[in-house]
């Protein structure tokens, strides 16, 4: 942004205010540029330095000012041997004679590559400190070298050649020889030498030639602050280009060759060993049992069909009503079948080994560069996302792998990289990176192993990035919270949970209350309204699609949680799972009376999708009932699972997220959704279609999960195949509010406070429903006060709480108001 709002500045207005003023950023350029003409001139006056210039020397170097004046120092001037004249022989005498010699030319050299460093406002830093310190040491060696061998009596040589050695080079062969005599001097300079060639060249070649690439390459783009940048993406690409042509060549050839250049970090591919097999065996046996149960299907469905939408939209009610309820019935129920699913083609993870291979190389490439070394990559491939183990050396920090994210996702050219550091339970660091080509992972593939678990509420989600079935328990979790942006996969990721329960449980253990604001996600289940659906006495809908019904909704689930508790207190047990062995088992099942009838109780599985459309409607009114719900549900078997693409504050507000700790974030836009659902980073970097993010309550980081997908024809086959069976006779309702109303004003009439009368005839006089009122006209403490007006509400006298404005008085007269008294009495 900065950049193009400087860009415009210089084409609208090339003379602006500012056109005069040296800005910071002009300072440093100038100040690089500097650097840079001063390295030049020192270097010319070094490569052409004389001995004979020194003549010159007798004079001051303020004499040589009067070179206009004085005759002799013009001529002097002018026969200068330096390629800078006296200002050259000056220098250069300065550099050759008291320093290091011919090799004091690494002086010029380092004030180069520091002007450079400055005015393009490199990252190569570090490389410049490397580079300065290398050629001061090596140049002090060598000088020293030739030192030894001007001074040391027993070699004497190139004594007279004091330029390749300098004062300093002379002073430091003199005390060496003197310390170690000639040849243990000389040895020592050579092994020194030695091992500072193989210190630099082992540990920074790389970045040496970028940097050396960069000065010459980069000249038409000198203004740009990301032409480091560029240059390292080409630099991958080219390796990527040239990894692929050695994958073309023979393959034993490239594993050899391979094996050869690793010689530090160990690459382990994890393969993933045919547990796949136990799913294919369980894929093809109910192969032969289905064909007659298609037959079956195929014959019903026929017959069914032409009722079909009568049969969904038209329910006689008054008929129903009649009907035996579902706990009285026995239904013939097939589940449904595997092959209702579309067959997985070729779903077996098939990451290219080469790809697995490069990428680690890539990985443990960039990390060099920032000096980061890895003893170890583990590469598990999964069907979206690869998972890249690394095992830094010791020492190594854990927060500078994670800073680099960026230049990882840079290196590799690719989208959606998470670091997980360290791995819960491992010392090592995860770096997930995506497949070139993601397999889809398919709804039959992960149902088909419901069978083998014993969850509760068994939901197959999908494939860990390792490719093994994930599958976890609702009743466990025990609500959820589904998150992410449109288009991410909240959909398919909803029918999944669906199915998996439908595929694993009986109609009589399960029940949904579906709510769809959306209207047209999850209109299929409809068709379970006589197996699988629960709903509302009150409402004509059987998927809400309206706030108002969803509120009822929710209401009446909450008189349903409520109702379960007293069956629950009236025989002692604690959670559903125990109620309903004692209500199924003969000997300890409870006698029923009129008002409380023992029965199994179904879970009731609430799925709302598209929470922000409620609570834009209805707030605080939604809130209530679901927080409810949220807190107390758990053990009477109902649970909930709240889906919304928008998750903002407003939304997922504090009283929700604090009852829903098991999360699902699908990908999202920024990082702050993301905190917002996981109250974690991690899901802006996710992939979209179905790639999601999976925090089980409790746990301090969340999986990775691929969802499996379902398609709608994968849905309307499976919600044909069980809307086809007869299903019960009556639907299975939730208690109605109507009836919760009549009761409470039953309690209410047994439970009038003494004073009751007289405060409504006080707050109808005065038209004003207030508490402080009935306290100074009664003389009545607050939190009776308060009672009686929560009262006058429920008898319908006042209307409901306004906050801190008086309530509104519904009653108008005091004739009227006599009329209700009476028939409270
Ligand atoms: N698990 C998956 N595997 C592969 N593709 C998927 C998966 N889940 C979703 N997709 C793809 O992404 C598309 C959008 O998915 P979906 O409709 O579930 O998104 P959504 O989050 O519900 O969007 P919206 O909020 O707009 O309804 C699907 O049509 C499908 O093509």
């Amino acid at each position: 942004m900065a950049k193009k709002i400087k860009i415009k500045e210089k084409v609208d207005s090339p003379i602006g205010d500012n056109f005069f003023i040296i800005s910071p950023e002009k300072k440093v350029k100038l100040v690089g540029l500097l650097l840079i003409v001063i390295s030049l001139l020192i270097f010319l006056s070094i490569i052409s330095y004389s001995r004979y210039d020194e003549s010159y020397f007798s004079y001051n170097f303020s004499d040589q000012l009067n070179v206009l004046s004085q005759d002799e120092v013009k001529e002097n001037a002018s026969a200068t041997h330096n390629w800078l004249g006296i200002f050259g022989a000056y220098v250069s005498h300065f550099f050759v004679v008291s320093t290091l010699g011919y090799f004091s030319i690494v002086f010029p050299i380092i004030i180069f590559i520091w002007g450079y460093t400055v005015l393009k406002k490199e990252k190569f830093y570090k490389v410049s400190i490397y580079l300065s310190n290398f050629l001061i040491i090596s140049a002090t060696l060598v000088a020293t070298f030739f030192g030894v061998l001007q001074y040391t009596p027993e070699i004497s040589l190139l004594k007279d050649y004091y330029e390749l050695s300098g004062n300093l080079g002379f002073f430091f062969g003199k005390l060496l020889s003197h310390l170690l005599g000639g040849l243990g001097s000389l040895i020592v300079l050579v092994t020194s030498m030695l091992i500072t060639l193989i210190i630099v060249f082992d540990f920074k070649l790389e970045s040496i030639l970028t940097f050396i690439k960069n000065i010459f390459g980069g000249k038409e783009e000198d203004e740009k602050d990301d032409q480091s940048k560029k240059d390292l993406i080409e630099e991958n690409l080219n390796k990527i280009k040239k990894l692929r042509e050695e994958k073309n060549s023979k393959k034993n050839e490239e594993d050899e060759i391979q094996e050869k250049t690793e010689p530090e970090t160990k690459i382990t591919i994890v393969k993933k060993d045919e547990d796949e097999k136990p799913i294919q065996s369980i894929l093809e046996n109910p192969k032969e049992e289905s064909k007659t149960k298609k037959i079956d299907f195929k014959k019903s469905e026929s017959k069914k069909s032409s009722e079909e939408s009568e049969d969904i939209d038209f329910i006689d009610k008054e008929k129903e009503t009649a009907l035996p309820n579902q706990w009285e019935e026995e239904i013939q129920y097939e589940p449904p079948t595997l092959d209702l699913l579309i067959q997985p083609e070729d779903e077996e993870v098939k990451v290219h080994e080469s790809e697995l291979k490069r990428n680690a190389e890539l990985l443990k490439e960039k990390l060099a560069l920032f000096d980061i070394q890895i003893d170890d990559i583990t590469v598990t491939p999964g069907p979206v996302v690869t998972l890249y183990e690394i095992v830094p050396s010791p020492g190594v920090k854990i927060s500078r792998i994670v800073s680099l994210e960026h230049d990882i996702a840079l290196a590799l050219a690719a989208r959606g990289i998470r670091i997980i550091a360290p791995i819960p339970g491992k010392s090592a660091i995860g770096v997930e990176i995506p497949n070139a080509k993601a397999a889809i992972v398919r709804a039959r593939s992960v149902i088909a192993k419901l069978k083998d678990v014993k969850e509760e509420l068994p939901l197959a989600l999908g494939k860990t990035i390792s490719g093994d079935v994930y599958i976890t328990d609702l009743a466990k979790m025990p609500h959820m919270l589904i998150a992410g942006s449109t288009g991410s996969g909240k959909s398919v990721g909803i029918n999944m949970i669906i199915n998996s329960l439908i595929y694993s449980k009986h109609p009589s253990d399960l029940k949904f209350v579906i709510i769809d604001p959306k209207k047209i996600e999850l209109s299929f289940y409809k068709k379970l309204n006589k197996h699988f659906l629960a709903v509302s006495p009150d409402l004509d809908e059987e998927i809400i699609t309206s706030p108002s019904n969803a509120l009822l909704a929710l209401k009446a689930v909450e008189y349903e949680m409520e109702k379960r508790y007293d069956k629950l207190a009236k025989i002692g047990v604690r959670n559903i799972v125990d109620y309903n062995k004692k209500v199924l088992n003969p000997k300890s099942r409870p006698k029923d009376t009129d008002e409380m009838k023992h029965y199994k109780m179904p879970y009731i599985i609430v799925i709302i999708d598209e929470l922000a459309d409620l609570m834009i409607t209805s707030g605080k009114e939604v809130e209530e009932p679901i927080a409810r719900l949220a807190q107390l549900a758990r053990a009477v078997g109902i649970h909930l699972i709240l889906a919304t693409q928008r998750p903002s504050v407003n939304v997922l507000t504090g009283v929700i997220k604090a009852n829903f700790s098991a999360r699902i974030a699908y990908q999202v836009a920024t990082k702050i959704d993301s905190r917002t659902i996981l109250d974690m980073n991690g899901a802006e970097q996710l992939l979209g279609q179905g790639d999601m993010l999976f925090l089980p309550a409790g746990m301090p980081k969340p999986i990775r999960i691929q969802n499996a997908f379902i398609s709608t024809e994968e849905v309307e086959r499976i919600t044909n195949f069980i809307y086809v069976q007869k299903g019960y006779s009556k639907r299975f309702f939730l208690p109605s509010l109507y009836d919760k109303r009549k009761e409470t004003a039953n309690n209410l009439l047994s439970d009038l406070d003494p004073m009751f009368e007289e405060a409504a005839r006080v707050i109808v006089k005065h038209q004003q429903g207030s508490v402080s009122l009935l306290q100074r006209k009664l003389k009545l403490g607050y939190s009776r006060a308060a009672r009686i007006v929560d009262q006058l509400e429920q008898a319908g006298i006042v209307g409901p709480s306004e906050g801190s404005k008086a309530r509104e008085v519904i009653v108008e007269s005091e004739e009227q108001l006599e009329t209700i008294l009476r028939s409270l009495s």
